[in-house]
């Protein structure tokens, strides 16, 4: 139901209730965003004098209004924030920089908000402008690393080498790669980007050297740490192994490159970024509860059960559907999978690992890689035939992992018997056999309604559909979910 609607010059807004408090959903200008985001651009709006009932930011916003606008720096944060202030692209590489550097605004800024200032005053009083907001203020952004840092000839090079000038090829384009050099700059110094500013003894301290007893991960790209910070703070340090640098580089920078843009509650969050020597360290938020697989596996002890299931669905849904359509820039994570799905403690989902994924483009659509990456059991097979990269990829990697959480299987075992060893097919076959219940996690000793399960088996199955025209995007898929998640509720009250 709807709860109010605003006027067109201040955008359009709606709740919908679903039965439970704290399970709204919210809406801008048609599109499902989370609280978070409707709340910022709530507040965006109020900024600009648009009416914006009490009750609602009272009711849905209060926590996130307590965030302090830092004084003297207001301003800036407003003039840059605003015009950026596009659903889903709440936070800046400009509006994070302001948000956590202590000192005090720099002429460099200044002299930056001034012209941003105007041009941002022009977006507000003209029509046509506010069409293109979102274009504009990436010119704007663009600009400011530039003017902070010098170019990196890498940075420069890493285009070319990754869309080789072949007509099978799409060509580079600047919205592709997006010129932001100081991200990468070869300084000794922290990027600027990260919110934790540490050196290499600071990290050393935090984490004991590398000590092998605070280590909680290896992975494809290195090494992952847990540390504590001067501050309490505890993060997770990701440090690429030394024999695999230079084949990793591209994919290391890519890494950096996307986190920094990325805010949102299912992705894992980036905090920092070191480079000095031969070391390149990521430092992101820490998720202390472990894999997705880990859990499916019962190595965790309690067995995850069918609603938590459902809401890590859920919560991947959302993260992904932030990472294809409310990213800075398009962004195909390209290695979904149940290992790079981390959870809380409350058994809320984090989407993990950026190091495969790459800039996706709005305009094209379609990307021509030069190699297939991912993982085997998750790889889109249109994909893998044509080499095109869409956000289809990522939906079907989605299906398999949706098919992995209902099932408990991986999505290849080859410990099973031949006709049951990839989990998709067997999926289907039972599905249409309509042995639904057979194909539960006999681990969740729960029985289910079979309307939801049928529901979710035909989800799964349609996201890992052979073809990415039949396959649904990530945003309806949550929009199903959170349909699967009403419905369950209620079978589960009457059952
Ligand atoms: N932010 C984090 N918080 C807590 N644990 C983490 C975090 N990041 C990674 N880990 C742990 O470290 C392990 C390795 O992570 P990493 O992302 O490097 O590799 P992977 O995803 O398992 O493999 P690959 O990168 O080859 O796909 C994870 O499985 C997880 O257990």
């Amino acid at each position: 139901s709807e709860l109010w609607k605003h006027g067109k010059a201040c955008g359009t807004y709606h709740i919908s209730h679903l039965d439970d408090p704290g399970h709204e959903l919210f809406h801008i200008d048609g599109k499902l965003v989370d609280r978070y985001f409707f709340c910022k651009t709530l507040r965006g709006y109020h900024e600009r004098h648009c009416f914006i009932p009490e009750n609602i930011r009272d009711r849905y916003c209060q926590s996130l209004d307590k965030l302090p606008l830092l004084a003297g720096r207001k301003s800036l944060k407003t003039v840059v924030g605003e015009g950026y202030s596009e659903v889903g692209n709440d936070k800046t590489s400009v509006d994070r920089k302001n948000e956590y550097d202590d000192s005090i605004l720099k002429p460099k800024m200044l002299a930056m908000a001034v012209p941003a200032f105007f041009l941002l005053s022009c977006a507000f009083f003209c029509p046509c402008f506010q069409a293109r907001k979102r274009e504009a203020a990436h010119t704007v952004l663009s600009k400011e690393p530039i003017s902070m840092d010098s170019i990196s000839s890498l940075e420069m090079n890493s285009a070319s080498e990754k869309f080789p000038g072949s007509p099978m090829r799409v060509p580079p384009s600047p919205m592709r790669v997006p010129p932001s050099p100081s991200r990468f700059s070869m300084s000794p110094k922290l990027n600027r980007l990260g919110s934790i500013h540490l050196n290499m003894s600071q990290v050393a301290r935090a984490t004991n050297n590398f000590s092998p007893s605070l280590r909680i991960g290896e992975g494809g790209f290195g090494t992952v740490y847990k540390a504590e910070l001067p501050d309490g703070q505890v993060v997770a340090i990701k440090r690429a192994r030394k024999e695999h640098f230079s084949a990793l580089h591209t994919e290391f920078r890519s890494e950096v490159e996307l986190l920094a843009k990325i805010d949102h509650r299912n992705l894992v969050k980036h905090l920092g970024y070191v480079e000095k020597g031969m070391e390149r360290l990521i430092i992101t938020e820490y998720v202390p509860n472990g894999t997705l697989r880990e859990h499916l596996d019962g190595l965790k002890g309690k067995i995850l059960d069918f609603n938590q299931r459902l809401e890590i669905s859920i919560d991947v849904a959302h993260g992904l559907t932030y990472l294809h359509l409310y990213a800075e820039k398009q962004i195909i994570h390209r290695d979904i999978k149940s290992s790079n799905i981390l959870l809380t403690e409350s058994y809320r989902a984090k989407v993990a690992d950026f190091g495969f994924a790459r800039l996706g483009d709005d305009s094209d659509k379609t990307h021509v890689s030069t190699k297939v990456k991912g993982t085997v059991g998750y790889l889109d097979p249109e994909y893998m035939r044509t080499y095109q990269l869409t956000t289809k990829s990522d939906v079907y990697s989605f299906g398999i992992l949706l098919a992995e959480i209902l099932t408990g299987r991986r999505p290849v075992d080859l410990k099973k018997p031949p006709d049951e060893r990839v989990t998709i097919k067997w999926v289907f076959r039972k599905y249409n056999e309509r042995r639904f219940a057979e194909m539960v996690d006999p681990l969740m000793n729960e029985s289910i309604n079979e309307e939801i399960l049928v529901k979710m088996f035909d989800l799964a199955i349609r996201c890992a559909a052979p073809t990415r025209a039949d396959r649904p995007d990530m945003k309806a898929v949550g929009e199903q979910l959170w349909g699967i998640r009403m419905d369950y509720l209620r079978s589960d009250r009457r059952g």
